[in-house]
Formats: C-alpha cells, structure tokens, sequence
C-alpha cells in the first residue's frame, strides 16, 4: 500500500503556498519600488577655439549628481570646418558663421527641453593670444562676430575669452586627473603654443609664483606646477625653424627637417607673418625662397637646438628660454599634437625606448619625399611634409627642453583620449566654471540593483525556511520506514 506523505496535509500545503505567494510579494514590491529611475541627463557644450581650428565638445552627467564626483563625459565631439578663427582677423563675420554647422549639431545632440540651461562656452588659445598681440582690434571684432554668432542659439551662453597659458595648462591637467584614478602630469601640443603641467615631489611654489596653481580633488590637494611656451606650438616653432634657417633671405634653403627630394615655393611676407618671427625678418629678402627638403634628423635636431636658449636662469632650475621648471615626476599623458603625430610615426608605445624612437625618426626623415607620399595617399599633404619636423621637435622639446631622459621618456603614455572623452583643457574648463571640479572623494558606491535583488530574495528565503522550522511542534509525525536489514 502507498506510504502517505506527510507533507500532503492540509496545513503544510497552506503554509507553502501563502509562504510562497509572500515571498514574490515582497520581491516584486521591493525590484519595482527600487527599480533604478530611468537617467535624466544635464549638458554643457565648450568650443575650443584653438590656433588650427575649433572643436565643439557635448558633456552629459546625471541629472542629480552636479556636485558629485567623476560622472560628466563627453556625449559628442564636432569638427569646425575650415581654420581656426584667429585665421579670420581680415573677416571677422565669417568666423561666427564658421561655428554654425557644429552648432546646429549640438541642438540635435542636446534635447530640446534642456536647451536653454545648457551653459555654452568658448574659450581661444594660442591663436587668438597671438592675433591679440598683433592687432588687437582684429582680435575683438573676431569675439563680437562669434559671440552674435553663439547668441543666435537657443544654450545658456556664458561668454568667449582667450584662456591664459596658465588656464589652459592647468584645465588640461584636471581633465586628465578627473578622468583617471592616478596623479598624471599633462602635455599639451598645440599648433601655437605648448604646455606641461605636473604635481613635482617637493615644490617650493615661492620661486616662481606665476608657474603655480593649487586645486583640490577627490580629497587631495595638489600645487601644480604649469607652464605655457607661446610660439613653442608645432605649427609656430616650424616658423620659427624657417626663419632661423633663412636669415640671411635666400632664394634656395636646404632644410634637415625636411624628406630629401621634397620642394615647395614659399612667401617670405607670409613666414614671417606672426609677432612668433616678425622681428626676424630679413632686411632684404626676394619675395620668396625654395624650400627645398635635405632629411637628417640629426641636423634638424641641431636647427630645433637653436630655438631653445638655455643661457640664463635665475631661478635653481630652468626648463627653457629661463622658465622654471621642478624636476619632473611621476608619469604624463601627452596629447592633442604629440599624439597625432606619434600616432602617424607609430611610436605611441610607451615600451618604444628613445634611442628606438630616435632612430626611428632619422630613418623616417631620410625617406624620400615621393616614396612618402605613395605609402600614404590619404594623408593631407601639409602634414605628411611636417611630420619629420614635428617628431624630431617632440623629441627634442621633451628631451633638451624638459629634460626627459631615456628613463622618465618611457613614462610619457601618449594619448588621444581617456575613458571615451579627448584629452585636452575643455572638460577641466567647463568643470571648473560650473563648480563641478569633484574635491572630495566619491562616498563608496552603494549596492547596485542587481546585489540589491538577490539580498532581499535570500533574506525572504531564510525568513521562510525559518517560520517553516518554527512550526515544526505541529508537524506531522512522520510514520517509521520499515528498516531494511
Ligand atoms: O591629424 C593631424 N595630424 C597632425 N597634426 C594635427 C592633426 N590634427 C591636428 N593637428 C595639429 O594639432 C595642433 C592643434 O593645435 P591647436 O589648434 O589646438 O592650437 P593651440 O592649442 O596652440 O591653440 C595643430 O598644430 C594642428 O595642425
Ligand atoms: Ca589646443
């Protein structure tokens, strides 16, 4: 005859199933009570109006964490078509309506309900420093053409300004420390200007005040160290490079820096078309020269040499042109033009070691010019000539200009960008004005959704097994099994 189960009464069975239905009651109620709201997202958008040409950033955060720490990223990026806008001093007009494909990007990008609180910035670099120098009321009718320009759309817009050298080396070393969990130094390669900016080990801020900012963040205070080299910018120094080699106004000049075979005609009016080299200008020079190409990076490196003065400092230690400058310490990212030329030579690696990438470079360099231009069809051809000149200058700014030597070379990581967000001074900038430069540490992270679900599901089980042992005095009695022998 069938043994009846025990557990087959009708109490258990109740028990069970009104165990079991308050089990999925609690843990529906609690999974939709604690579902994670679906992200509501602020904006702010900086255009970087550099010397070679301007670029939109889109940054987004969660909605309700303004003042915490690390959660703004860059949502979108937007090219300007066309130079940067100091290139528009004789057109002022047409610099503003160079920002308007970019900007009416940036109104798709950003949702319409949260236009209007978007802050919208711009901020010009080295070009802009320059023209301001040259002429400075070119430069003011470029700000008020851009500035109509910005106003016409519907962003909170907070106002253009040309960054100090400082600013802009500093913001530069927020974006890289905000985004990455250890202390980074930043190089910054512009096409005017170049900045290097880093925390030294022990800094005494009262040598040179102007070198010095302090800021606070995720609980830290830092003193940086920041300088900016006007006119060290790749595109600036190249001047700077031609024209020490064509004092004299020669119709032909022979030039290291430069793939052997290659030839372009040059305006002597228009190389020395910037207060980087104006007072340089030859006395008597044709309208224009040769250029002609030689390819040796060791003679080009003795040209760049030339651009350094190293003679006075009155401070205990100089970089260079009597710049104070601590001993270098810990690791950096170089970007912005550090890398895309590096990238273009392939010597990104960090396990490159120097003598490597110098050899590198002098074997690049003495390629010829047309046998460089078949292997990269593609690539524009301004800068495919240049990149022998801007290597052999990478190399020896960082390492005759910093002093950077075969071991602290290698902890240079040159970058593009950090955790989805290019590497440059716009998110330090626009954290910095909308006081979301994060000082303390982030409170430790809660329990996400998921560790939350399985908690409560684990304690219901428990608590059940446990009522159920609870109600073990009216069990029923289980029958004996007959004992096999
Ligand atoms: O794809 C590239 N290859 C080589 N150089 C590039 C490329 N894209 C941008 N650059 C260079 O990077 C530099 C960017 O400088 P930027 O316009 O930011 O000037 P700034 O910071 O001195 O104001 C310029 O020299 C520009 O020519
Ligand atoms: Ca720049």
């Amino acid at each position: 005859m069938k043994e009846k189960n025990p557990w087959h009464t009708p109490l258990t069975i109740i028990i069970t199933v009104i165990g079991v239905i308050a089990i999925v009651a609690l843990v529906t109620v609690a999974v939709l009570q604690n579902r994670p709201v679906p992200q509501k997202y602020k904006y702010g958008i900086v255009l970087d109006a550099g010397s070679s040409h301007t670029a939109l950033y889109i940054y987004e955060w969660p909605a309700e964490k303004d003042n915490n720490t690390g959660r703004v990223e860059q949502k979108h990026s937007c090219k300007v078509k066309g130079k940067g806008i100091s290139s528009y001093a004789a057109e002022p007009e047409k610099a503003g309506v160079s920002l308007t494909e970019c900007m009416r990007e940036a109104e798709m990008q950003v949702p319409s309900r949260r236009h209007q609180e978007t802050p919208l910035y711009l901020g010009a670099t080295a070009g802009m420093r320059l023209l301001n120098i040259e002429n400075r009321e070119a430069s003011d009718k470029v700000f008020e053409a851009v500035e109509k320009a910005l106003q016409g759309f519907p962003f909170s817009y907070q106002g253009a300004r040309i960054l100090s050298g400082q600013e802009e080396g500093a913001f530069g070393w927020v974006t890289v420390n905000y985004l990455d969990d250890q202390t980074t130094g930043a190089l910054d390669l512009g096409g005017a200007s170049t900045q290097i900016s880093f925390v030294p080990h022990e800094y005494d801020i009262s040598e040179s005040p102007s070198n010095s900012v302090a800021f606070r963040l995720y609980g830290n205070d830092y003193n940086l160290y920041t300088h900016s080299f006007l006119c060290y910018g790749k595109d600036q120094v190249l001047r700077m490079a031609l024209a020490h080699q064509t004092q004299s106004g020669p119709v032909t000049m022979s030039d290291p820096c430069f793939h052997p075979g290659y030839s372009v005609t040059r305006n002597y009016n228009a190389l020395y078309d910037s207060p980087c080299v104006s007072e340089r200008k030859p006395k008597e020079a044709p309208l224009n020269f040769t250029h002609t190409g030689v390819g040796n990076f060791f003679q080009c490196q003795e040209v760049v040499k030339t651009l350094f003065n190293f003679t006075s400092c009155k401070y205990s230690r100089c970089s260079f042109n009597g710049i104070f400058q601590p001993p270098l310490q810990g690791s950096f990212g170089a970007f912005s033009a550090y890398y895309f030329v590096m990238n273009f030579l392939n010597l990104t690696d960090s396990s490159i070691p120097l003598e490597t990438v110098k050899a590198n470079l002098a074997n690049y360099c003495e390629t010829p010019w047309n046998q460089i231009k078949q292997q990269h069809p593609k690539v524009k051809e301004k800068y495919l000539a240049e990149y022998c000149f801007s290597g052999t200058y990478i190399v020896t700014l960082l390492t005759e200009g910093y002093n950077f030597t075969k071991e602290t070379f290698s902890k240079i990581k040159f970058i593009k960008e950090i955790k989805g967000s290019d590497a440059g001074w716009t998110l330090g900038y626009m954290l910095n004005l909308t006081n979301m430069i994060p000082a303390e540490a982030p409170d430790s992270p809660p329990l996400p959704h998921a560790g939350y679900v399985s908690i409560v599901t684990v304690i219901a089980l428990l608590l059940f097994i446990l009522f159920i042992l609870s109600l073990r005095p009216i069990w029923p009695k289980c029958s004996k099994q007959p004992q096999i022998v």
